[in-house]
């Protein structure tokens, strides 16, 4: 049977508003009703289970949409506390004492309600659900034992703890005593168990209430923004009954979880201490909501063990019933996570639990083969094998003989782990027909294929009488061990087959890169021959520039642009054939862009342009030979680190143009400050330039020195003798490009 999940609603709390309310329940088209517009206050119980059990919600991104989540039933914020109890809690009881365990947990954000529907106030009608179930235990017991004239007894005993940060405490201990470590887990026949928890016997209701509130008050509770009593913990209570007759002793249990609140810190606004406590509270669902996720999606691995509250929990792994209360406020505010606290609760929903009675333990002599422990292995589920009807009462001392005869009618399914020899007639007809190899006359033994298949006809052993169990394992380890056997050689081939497939693409992709390196080393060489040709034409060196152009026009073959640039210098050389010829006689022209460079330091800068040029082409490999011929014949943009783009490029012409103001005049009290720092080659002093680094300013003086070094005067002078003159000259510099020039500039404050 799957787990049941009902909503409850909240009603709207002193601070929230009706408007405010977005859920909606059933098919009624008005939003959920509060307590105040509560209408008929004695709703029968079937009424109650029945209702509409539909919760729905507005689609947050787009309020014209709804979203609808159904449960096993939903109860509006009008419902009290007895209708909730008689509707879900109520009926579990028979279960408990008919030898079942049970759990009921109640699951939701914080401050929606989990902690009033599980504890609830303390007045006699506010009473939640764990009151009010051991006040029906004891109830029963009584009865029990009144109707056995007290041969059978019952008797009730309690563990209560809680799961704060993920360690486990017990609350019937005072905190003090606690350790750090808290109390470890241990798994005992297929069950969770805490190592060292007190178990209280308790007899009476009245008992029950002052141990109940004693414990509570050990418990991890603390106001919050959205709580004023949150709490800061999972607290499982668990109720032990032991039912002894003359014939067997049974014992089963009830959990009754209040989990902490999944808390959204944008909201909480909780301190330290707090949000410590609220993600492993937000860890420990989220774990849980994954489990809900694993298992019905039918995951091979369902990280239970990746929190102790899911570990405890067990979801789909316990025996027995599982009721999950899911608590909802209705207003906006809580939008996010109502919808995300539906989603997982609905998911809930689709898990299927194993319902079997735990095991009575005989009195008298031994008896033979008991029947092996259902919880010890825990398997995937499996389909039903067998019926029982928890909802009649059981027989309060049965012949143990009999034991497995006579069982009603099935009310729900009931899943086994391991073979169970049932007779025939517990099998529904239904159940045969829809199950061929099931049926008495069935031929189709050799279908035995999948495990589920065989493990179902071990139930109707009596139909296949030889057909032993040890027989049906055998077939099956044997099928299993063929499809394991399959699956590596699939495995191994399709290894292999990567493999090749991999070695393939290696190969394929060297080929691309040689081919694209070769590709790239040519337009590399082409581009550096731009550059230089590019540099020597901004000094006016028309026939180096002329002879670099050349040099790189069979690297760009189809370019009219380099064409029309090599003719055009063509033109000019010829008509400045005299000009330049007497060029090397003149005194260096400080207006001339690189006119001083180009005159007295023509060896150093040609060395320097070809280093520029080289470093430029080893980092602008992918620079467009269109960039590069895009520049002005008198422009001199250094190349930048950087991608150069067009738009690079035509800002730094146009930047090299401001500079022209200089050309023929002289420089302003700016520039003049700013050479003579360039100039004084001080590390120290050009490295707070605006836009000038500690690493620039070495590269600068770096530059400055070797420029020295080169120029025939510093060899017999120590004193430096060259002299940057003009900020076009300054942006030619290694590191300096004409932007840079144009920040120092700016920088400077004379
Ligand atoms: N059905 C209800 N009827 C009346 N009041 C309710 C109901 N449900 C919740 N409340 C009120 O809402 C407030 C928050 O409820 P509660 O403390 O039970 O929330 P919670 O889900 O346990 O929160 P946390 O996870 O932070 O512990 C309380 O003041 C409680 O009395």
């Amino acid at each position: 049977m799957s787990v049941r999940v009902v909503a409850r609603v909240r009603p709207l709390l002193k601070s929230e508003r009706e408007l405010d309310v977005i859920l909606r329940t059933g098919a009624s088209a008005t939003p959920t009703e509060t307590k105040s517009q509560s209408t008929d206050g004695d709703r029968k119980l079937a009424a109650l289970r029945d209702r509409d059990n539909v919760v729905r919600i507005p689609n947050p991104k787009n309020e014209g949409e709804e979203y609808s989540f159904q449960f096993n039933a939903v109860y509006d914020a009008d419902v009290t506390q007895q209708e909730m109890f008689d509707a879900e809690v109520a009926p579990t009881i028979k279960h408990l004492f008919n030898g079942f365990d049970v759990t009921l947990f109640a699951y939701g954000v914080t401050g929606t309600g989990k902690t009033h529907t599980m504890r609830g106030g303390k007045s006699l009608a506010d009473r939640g659900a764990i009151p009010r179930l051991l006040s029906g235990i004891y109830r029963r017991s009584r009865k029990i034992e009144k109707d056995t004239n007290g041969e059978t007894t019952v008797k009730v005993a309690l563990s209560y703890y809680e799961i704060y940060n993920d360690k486990v405490y017990d609350l019937f201990e005072p905190p003090e005593k606690r350790t750090l470590a808290g109390l470890p887990l241990r798994d005992n026949g297929g069950k969770t168990v805490v190592v060292g928890l007190t178990e209280k016997a308790c007899t009476t209701l009245k008992e029950f209430e002052s141990l109940y509130d004693q414990a509570n008050n050990n418990r991890s509770t603390s106001a919050t923004k959205l709580n004023a009593h949150s709490s800061r913990s999972h607290a499982i209570l668990g109720v032990k009954i032991t039912i002894a007759s003359p014939e067997h002793t049974r014992v089963s249990t009830v959990s009754a979880i209040d989990l902490a609140g999944s808390e959204d810190n944008r909201r909480t606004e909780n301190d330290k201490e707090r949000m410590v406590e609220s993600a492993s509270i937000n860890k420990s669902l989220f774990v849980l909501a994954q489990c809900v996720e694993a298992i019905t999606k039918k995951q091979h691995r369902i990280p239970y063990r990746e929190s102790k509250m899911t570990r405890i929990l067990s979801l789909g792994q316990n025996n027995g019933l599982t009721v999950m209360i899911l608590n909802v406020a209705p207003v906006r505010s809580y939008h996010l996570d109502t919808l995300s606290s539906l989603n997982v609760a609905n998911r809930t929903r689709k898990i299927e639990v194993r319902e079997i009675e735990n095991d009575p333990i005989f009195k008298g002599p031994a008896r033979p083969a008991p029947r092996p422990s259902l919880a010890a292995t825990r398997q995937p589920l499996r389909p039903l094998t067998a019926s029982v009807n928890v909802n009649m009462p059981a027989p309060a001392a049965k012949d143990p003989a009999k034991k497995d005869e006579g069982k009603p009618i099935k009310a729900f399914s009931v899943f086994s782990d391991r073979p169970q020899i049932k007779p025939v007639t517990q099998i529904r007809k239904s159940d045969v027909s829809k199950r061929p190899s099931l049926a008495p006359d069935s031929n189709n033994t050799k279908s035995l294929k999948p495990p589920r298949q065989t493990l179902g006809l071990n139930s109707a052993s009596s139909i296949y009488g030889e057909l032993s169990a040890s027989k049906i394992e055998e077939m099956v380890e044997r099928k299993v061990e063929e499809i394991l056997a399959l699956r590596a050689v699939t495995e191994q081939s399709r290894e292999t087959q990567a493999r090749e497939l991999n070695d393939q693409l290696q190969r394929r992709l060297e080929l691309l890169e040689q081919r694209i390196e070769g590709t790239e080393d040519a337009r590399a060489e082409g581009l550096s021959y731009l550059l230089m040709g590019k540099q020597h034409q901004a000094r006016g060196e028309h026939s180096s520039a002329l002879k670099m152009y050349q040099l790189a026009l069979p690297h760009f073959p189809h370019n009219e642009k380099l064409v029309a640039k090599i003719a055009a210098l063509k033109e000019r050389m010829q008509e400045q054939a005299l000009p330049r010829q007497s060029l090397p006689a003149s005194p260096p022209s400080k207006g001339k862009f690189g006119s001083m460079l180009s005159l007295k330091r023509e060896s150093t800068l040609t060395l320097l342009g070809k280093r520029q040029a080289d470093e430029a082409c080893d980092n602008d490999v992918t620079m467009a030979d269109d960039d590069c011929l895009a520049s002005d014949d008198e422009s001199h943009p250094r190349q930048k680190k950087k991608r150069v783009t067009s738009k690079d490029l035509c800002e730094t012409e146009n930047d090299v143009e401001s500079l022209d103001e200089y050309e023929n005049g002289s420089l302003s009290p700016r520039s003049i400050h700013l050479l003579s720092i360039i100039n004084s080659r001080d590390v120290s002093q050009i490295k707070l330039l605006k836009g000038v680094g500690a690493k620039k300013a070495e590269a600068i003086v770096d530059c400055l020195c070797e420029m020295d070094q080169a120029s025939d005067e510093s060899m017999v002078s120590d004193q430096p003798l060259f002299q940057v003159g003009s900020l076009a000259q300054l942006s030619t510099l290694k590191g300096v490009g004409v932007r840079t020039v144009e920040n120092m500039r700016n920088g400077v404050l004379v």
